[in-house]
């Protein structure tokens, strides 16, 4: 059984279709990139499936107690907390918050604290609220911003910032990873250190993990697999090598304007 199945998925905008008829599968542990030129819907699928957009048609299922669960028309928290966490192209973060506090906040959707030990701060709170900002830190060091926790995230450098989006979505403990060109923007040396990070956060945390990038060095370092999509469509599937050598997507890459 896979842990997400995508079954002829299709966004219309008015005439265009943004994403048409995608299928395709992603199993445990797996990670795997999505390219293709500018335009070609790969936001837009994330979109889909992490409910910012509903599907014109087609279907999304997740696996949860093994069974396929269906994740159309669910809101994006929903879906959120059944385990698909992303990134987004441009950075969300809380400016005037602290580097700590953007990712608290992010815990804090899943605390399973009742509002009465909210309100009256029970034992049980303070302790859930220890154990949070121990996780928060954890997770803060792996990504080398933990001597920056205290620091307003306007002030981290852009890279930094970056690794911070990723941070507040492993916060919400997913199953299922998206990230949206995380190394746009960055230098060759920043990228190479995010590269490793992903690959790490992966084993570390038993993610599944799918990537947007237009780095193809990335891409093609660490995917297992890659999907390419060109004008909504799904034209290849394969292996990085197998990729490198598909005549369609040499002619989209070539032709397109990426
Ligand atoms: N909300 C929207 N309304 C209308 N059209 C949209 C909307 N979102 C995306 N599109 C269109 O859908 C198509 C796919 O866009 P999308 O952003 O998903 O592509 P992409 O592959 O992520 O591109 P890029 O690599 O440039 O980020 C484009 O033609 C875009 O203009």
């Amino acid at each position: 059984m896979s842990l997400l199945e995508v079954d002829k998925l299709t966004k219309n905008f008015g005439g265009l279709a943004a994403v048409s008829n995608v299928s395709l599968e992603l199993n445990e542990g797996e990670l795997v990139g999505l390219i293709g030129p500018n335009g070609a819907g790969k936001t837009t699928f994330f979109n889909l499936l992490t409910g910012v957009y509903k599907p014109t048609e087609g279907t999304i299922k997740l696996k949860v107690d093994d069974e396929m669960k269906e994740l159309n028309g669910k809101r994006p928290d929903k879906i959120n907390g059944m385990g698909l966490a992303r990134t987004f192209q441009n950075i969300r973060l809380f400016p005037d918050m602290t580097v700590l506090e953007n990712v608290q906040v992010a815990m804090h959707r899943e605390d399973g604290n009742s509002m009465f030990s909210s309100i009256f701060r029970t034992s049980a709170y303070y302790e859930t609220e220890k154990n949070m900002r121990e996780e928060a830190f954890e997770l803060l060091s792996i990504f080398d911003l933990a001597k920056h926790a205290n620091d307003k995230a306007r002030n981290l450098a852009y890279g930094q910032q970056r690794r911070l989006e990723i941070v507040r979505a492993l916060a919400t403990k997913p199953k299922i990873l998206f990230l949206d060109e995380p190394a746009a923007g960055m230098n060759p040396n920043e990228t190479a250190d995010l590269t490793s990070l992903i690959a790490q956060i992966r084993e570390q945390f038993n993610l599944t993990i799918v990537l947007i990038e237009h780095d193809m060095s990335l891409v093609m370092d660490i995917c297992q697999r890659i999907y390419v999509l060109e004008y909504g469509r799904l034209i290849a599937e394969g292996t990085p090598k197998e990729i490198q050598s598909n005549e369609d997507v040499v002619r989209a890459y070539l032709g397109g304007d990426s």
